[in-house]
């Protein structure tokens, strides 16, 4: 009675007042349960898509006691160098359903230590039932398991990369590589583990966790191929597929000790995969193999590079794999760096080098020193184009998800409010110049001219690297592997800059790959007594050196844009003087 009185009373006497009150609350109202809502339903699916998972892999699990196979089999199988499994699944020694079965049973031990599967094809089985029955036992991949990266579209599979709005979207078909794969009689097995985004280099998501490093589960497989590189090097994979648009296939290879080719973009074909950074067309995402030697990144795009990708994806270069380039063996001018001038890597990553140039030197190689000018503007073009549209299709993906860790700081630093982001900016000039480059960068572009401009900037900018890299009549370069080893699981946001030595290769639109060539030891980790802590990033990798003896060191190979040949052969040449 008393409120109908004062409500009477404040209608009457503030009738506009009460009015806009009134649908202000309301709207908030509104808007907060929508909110909830939102939140809870992409919770449920979360809950369901992790259930749906976690039983395929039972079901698994399941038939592989069925099947008894013993361990030693599944050792014997697995620990085949993919050449050796190749000729014995040729000359009949090997059945491809006793191969596929050894690596399925080896990939669930492999998840069970590292969280690196996301879900196992159920149609494994009958894929290679259709292979035994209408692949040629010549096919380059017969019989051969495969993994592949989420991203990569497989007809009834959603492609998630952790984000909730995208689970039951499956995909309507195949992408053109899973299809020339299959054609070639590969047989994909598994789908692997990324980071939400997929523009992290950690790898968690908040629908199926985080992947582990296996040479150390406390710290990083690299990302965002993480799943991937994770599985190959625990042996549960013979062979991978992954995408690149900022290191994704060299990140993970650096941290877990594998391998990984990133093309040139259009060299493979993207069609049918899936990311969320498919607008921004100056930095475009580039697919390829991983492996365990350099052989198998061969063999792989061997595989590809054939008239049925041609006919699938018309956009890619018709350019046969070019075999007389990959086995030349004139001596090469190689440039080499070990230091960008952005983000100084520890003293493992520069031995990398040094080991490499050595070997390559001893083959007959001639090394001289070279780097990319201008490293500074290199990660700026990179940050502007990946946050050109200030991350607004992510923003309008996550809106109602759970952000995960590895992604909060790039999702934070890209929505603070631009007057902040100024002062900042300018305060950060003068403490942290790094920061405040990204900072800035990941402003992104105001308008279709602001975008146009930063496209004309790429431009120039591959231009003049090309130019230096004539002027000093280089045939490749190579550079350390990663800007770090493998840092603790949830660090790697905080050692952002670290990138800059694979993004750039991105930028540049630069085949890159990337191979192991030695491991952190007792002495490296000793000289991070020197080791500079002027920013977060470098703080974060000297705190994450700590205890890092064992990690993989991997170096990367570059070439210009569409020599792959050229870049796998000096991977092979180094590959071949490390294991001599
Ligand atoms: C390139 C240098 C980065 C500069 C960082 C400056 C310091 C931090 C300041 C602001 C935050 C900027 C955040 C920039 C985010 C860039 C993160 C890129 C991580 C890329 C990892 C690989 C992604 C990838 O290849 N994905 C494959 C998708 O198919």
């Amino acid at each position: 009675m008393t409120t109908l009185t004062i409500w009477d009373w404040e209608v009457e006497k503030y009738p506009l007042q009460v009015g806009v009150g009134v649908i202000i609350g309301g709207w908030t109202f509104v808007k907060l349960v929508n909110y909830f809502l939102q939140r809870s339903k992409l919770k449920s699916a979360r809950v369901r898509k992790r259930a749906e998972c976690k039983q395929a892999k039972q079901v698994l699990e399941d038939q592989i006691k069925q099947r008894n196979i013993s361990k030693e089999v599944v050792e014997e199988i697995t620990n085949l160098s993919l050449s050796e499994l190749q000729s014995k699944l040729k000359d009949g020694t090997l059945d491809v359903l006793d191969v596929l079965h050894a690596y399925q049973a080896k990939a669930l031990e492999c998840d069970e230590k590292t969280n690196c599967i996301i879900e196992p094809f159920k149609e494994a089985e009958e894929w290679a039932a259709s292979v035994k029955e209408n692949v040629s036992k010549d096919s380059p991949l017969f019989g051969v398991p495969v993994s592949l990266k989420e991203n990569y579209g497989v007809e009834g599979y959603d492609s998630v990369y952790g984000m909730s709005v995208l689970i039951g979207k499956p995909s309507h078909e195949d992408s053109v590589i899973g299809q020339v794969l299959r054609s070639q009689g590969a047989i994909p097995y598994v789908r692997t583990n990324v980071p939400q985004t997929m523009i992290s280099w950690d790898c968690s998501n908040p629908v199926f966790g985080a992947t582990k490093n296996p040479h150390d589960t406390t710290r990083t497989p690299g990302g965002s191929s993480g799943g991937e590189c994770a599985l190959l090097a625990g042996q549960g994979s013979i062979l991978g597929f992954g995408s690149d648009i900022g290191g994704s296939l060299r990140i993970p290879s650096n941290m877990c000790g594998t391998y990984g080719f990133k093309p040139t973009v259009g060299r493979l074909s993207a069609k049918g995969t899936h990311g969320c950074t498919k607008g921004q067309q100056i930095v475009r995402a580039a697919y390829g193999p991983l492996a365990r030697d350099v052989d198998g990144l061969v063999t792989a795009m061997k595989a590809l590079l054939v008239p049925l990708m041609f006919k699938l994806d018309p956009t890619v270069n018709p350019l046969p794999f070019r075999t007389e380039v990959f086995e030349d063996n004139r001596k090469l001018k190689i440039g080499w760096y070990d230091n960008d001038g952005w983000f100084t890597p520890p003293p493992c990553m520069q031995r990398g080098v040094a080991i490499a140039k050595a070997k390559l030197e001893a083959m007959g190689h001639t090394l001289v020193p070279w780097k990319p000018p201008n490293a500074t503007l290199g990660a700026e073009l990179y940050v502007r184009a990946m946050f050109s549209d200030k991350c607004e299709t992510i923003n309008e993906m996550l809106r109602y998800d759970t952000l995960d860790v590895c992604f909060m700081i790039q999702y934070t630093m890209a929505n603070i409010y631009w007057p902040l982001r100024r002062f900042l900016v300018f305060i950060l000039h003068y403490l942290m110049p790094s920061l405040s480059t990204g900072l800035k960068a990941i402003a992104g572009c105001d308008s279709a001219y602001d975008f146009w401009n930063l496209a004309v900037a790429a431009e120039d900018y591959r231009k003049m690297v090309i130019e230096d890299w004539q002027s000093h009549d280089l045939d490749a370069v190579i550079s350390p592997g990663f800007g770090c080893p493998a840092i603790p699981l949830k660090t790697p946001a905080l050692a952002t800059s670290a990138v800059s030595y694979t993004t750039i290769f991105n930028v540049l639109n630069f085949p890159a790959g990337s191979l192991p060539v030695t491991k952190v030891n007792a002495a490296d980790t000793a000289n991070m007594k020197d080791y500079p802590t002027i920013d977060l990033a470098h703080k974060t990798v000297k705190k994450g050196m700590v205890g890092a003896e064992g990690l993989p060191v991997n170096v990367q190979c570059i070439t210009l844009p569409w020599h792959e040949e050229q870049c796998l052969r000096v991977m092979k040449d180094l590959e071949t003087a490390l294991k001599a």
